[in-house]
């Protein structure tokens, strides 16, 4: 690790693409192998990070951290800074993401991370990325016109959350058009809104007849397309672009300081961040933290019953569907969730319904890195290693549909890391709970009522009695009405009008776009309509 940034790098996971800079990893999005982009290098902290970060405001810290990945000769301070002015100063709150403490007893704290334009943690790093975007844009085409001018053709896939913050970060923007899939009648009401009313010209909703992953699944097989690639400059604003999850490592920092800046707090006090997790993007920022040198002592995955990585963890196996039910993979019996036979899941916290989790990827590539290498081989050595052994890995998900990772990989993984699968039934028992006794009053969302019932089973199970548990609150409760019914209604002092937001309220009865697209046509289906609309757009 090493804190010289000036020539930061990024390199593809499966090996085959090397030296890209920021720029270049951020427009491009998936590598050309088909592997997600990561840092040559983990930058590690400045020796004073402790004493000279820990009063700085969300802009300040998101400044001096993305400085670290980003060099100067890229982006100028100046510029950086004001990207990142224009990126936070459309949040509600003045701490942007605030910590508030939800259990003092317990020690567990929520990261409010839902004070974007969109209701949800997405909107921290799309925000950002819809400005960095045009930041480059602007600089390439100064002084272009017409056809000369780049384009940019982001594609996307959305379990509900990404689509509307992606489209609210890059609606109306210049040389952009942004097409967003979504499976159609999967997302809540109110997700669906958000992104259909956006009737600027350049957004387009594609609502495909399957699951998440079918939509996740064209979005790849669209960037690997040689043909869309050689005329459509395509461009990812999915957790796989690699600006995703820098932006999301500020605020594992900004909740630390708020934590260091309790009276209570000592060097000794362990810090746990408990995170509810689908595509692995949330909680890697995380890990990203930590081994620049933040001090947390685990970062806990929280999964629902779609739950790929916690039986991961369990069992050393990823794959997508158990081979004999739950137990076989180590994990304790669901109460009523069967094998998944079927793929996919419906759940209450529909954002997380996914089968695969493509940033697990990253995590992969460094546990391979660390484990596999020895000290002696030279580091383009040990970076190939690392990428031969992803592409083994991910060739074998493709073709078997999962594998098996050895002992030392494991073993590596939970040092870092430990997880929890949490059913519906414990997800609306424990938005009642908090509700009604933890913080009287106050209303979770489902998905960080995931991140919260984890995190209470962690202080029983798990962690040291003084551990501050910090569970990423991932999404306002307005945006899940369903479930936040089922838990609440008829309890004393639970009113709808009280949880929702004046922004929400007629936004469903608008006028809505989008186009039905039949997961039968497959992505050369999605590639027609994307060339189609592009070229009517321009
Ligand atoms: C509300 C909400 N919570 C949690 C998650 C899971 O985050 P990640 O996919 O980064 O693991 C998502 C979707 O990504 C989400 O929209
Ligand atoms: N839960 C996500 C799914 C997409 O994940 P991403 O973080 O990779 O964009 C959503 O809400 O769309």
């Amino acid at each position: 690790m090493s804190s010289h940034t000036e020539s930061q790098r990024y390199l593809s996971t499966r090996g085959g693409s090397y030296d890209f800079s920021f720029e270049e990893a951020v427009l491009k999005g998936l590598a050309s192998d088909g592997g997600l982009f990561i840092p040559e290098e983990v930058p590690s902290l400045p020796s004073n990070w402790e004493s000279e970060w820990k009063n700085l405001s969300f802009e300040e810290l998101a400044f001096n951290i993305f400085s670290l990945y980003i060099s100067p000769s890229e982006i100028p301070p100046a510029d950086l800074k004001d990207i990142i002015h224009r990126s936070y100063s459309t949040f509600r709150s003045k701490d942007v993401t605030p910590t508030v403490t939800l259990d003092e007893k317990r020690n567990i704290h929520l990261l409010e991370l839902f004070h974007g334009p969109t209701y949800a943690f997405k909107d921290v790093a799309l925000q950002f990325l819809g400005n960095l975007f045009e930041y480059f844009l602007v600089r390439r085409n100064e002084g272009k016109e017409g056809e000369e001018r780049e384009h940019l053709t982001v594609v996307g896939a959305t379990s509900g959350d990404t689509g509307s913050a992606a489209i609210y970060g890059l609606r109306g923007k210049k040389d952009i058009s942004v097409f967003i899939m979504h499976p159609h009648g999967k997302i809540s009401p109110i997700q669906e809104a958000q992104m259909t009313t956006v009737m600027d010209a350049n957004v387009h909703n594609l609502a495909v007849d399957g699951t998440f992953d079918d939509c996740q699944d064209f979005v790849k097989a669209l960037f690997a397309d040689p043909e869309i690639n050689s005329t459509h400059r395509l461009a990812a604003v999915n957790s796989i672009n690699w600006a995703r999850i820098l932006a999301q490592i500020t605020y594992y920092f900004h909740s630390y300081f708020h934590l260091a800046r309790q009276p209570s707090f000592t060097s000794h006090s362990a810090v746990r961040f408990v995170v509810p997790t689908g595509n692995f993007g949330d909680i890697l920022a995380g890990y990203f933290a930590k081994r620049m040198g933040l001090p947390i002592q685990k970062l806990v995955i929280a999964t629902n019953e779609n739950d790929i990585l916690h039986r991961f963890w369990q069992s050393g196996r990823y794959e997508k569907k158990p081979v004999h039910g739950n137990e076989a993979a180590g994990g304790e019996p669901l109460d009523g969730v069967q094998a998944h036979e079927s793929g996919v899941k419906e759940t209450l916290s529909p954002a997380m319904d996914i089968l695969v989790s493509s940033n697990f990827e990253r995590l992969l590539w460094f546990l391979a890195y660390d484990v596999y290498s020895t000290n002696s081989d030279a580091v383009a050595q040990r970076r190939a290693q690392a990428g031969d052994h992803v592409k083994g890995w991910l060739d074998a998900l493709k073709s078997d549909g999962g594998f098996r990772v050895d002992d030392m990989i494991i073993e590596a993984a939970r040092k870092d890391f430990s997880s929890y699968r949490v059913s519906d039934s414990e997800t609306l028992d424990t938005i009642k709970k908090v509700f009604t006794s933890i913080t009287p009053g106050y209303v979770l969302d489902p998905h960080s009522a995931i991140g919260v019932a984890a995190a209470l089973r962690d202080t029983q199970q798990d962690a040291d009695a003084e551990a501050q548990h910090v569970a990423l609150s991932t999404a306002h409760p307005a945006k899940f009405a369903n479930a936040v019914h089922d838990a609440l209604n008829g309890e004393k002092g639970y009113s709808w009008d009280k949880v929702e937001p004046e922004e929400f309220k007629g936004l469903e009865d608008k006028e809505k776009r989008m186009t039905i697209v039949k997961k039968s046509g497959g992505w050369q289906g999605v590639r027609t309509i994307v060339v189609k609309e592009v070229e009517a757009e321009r």
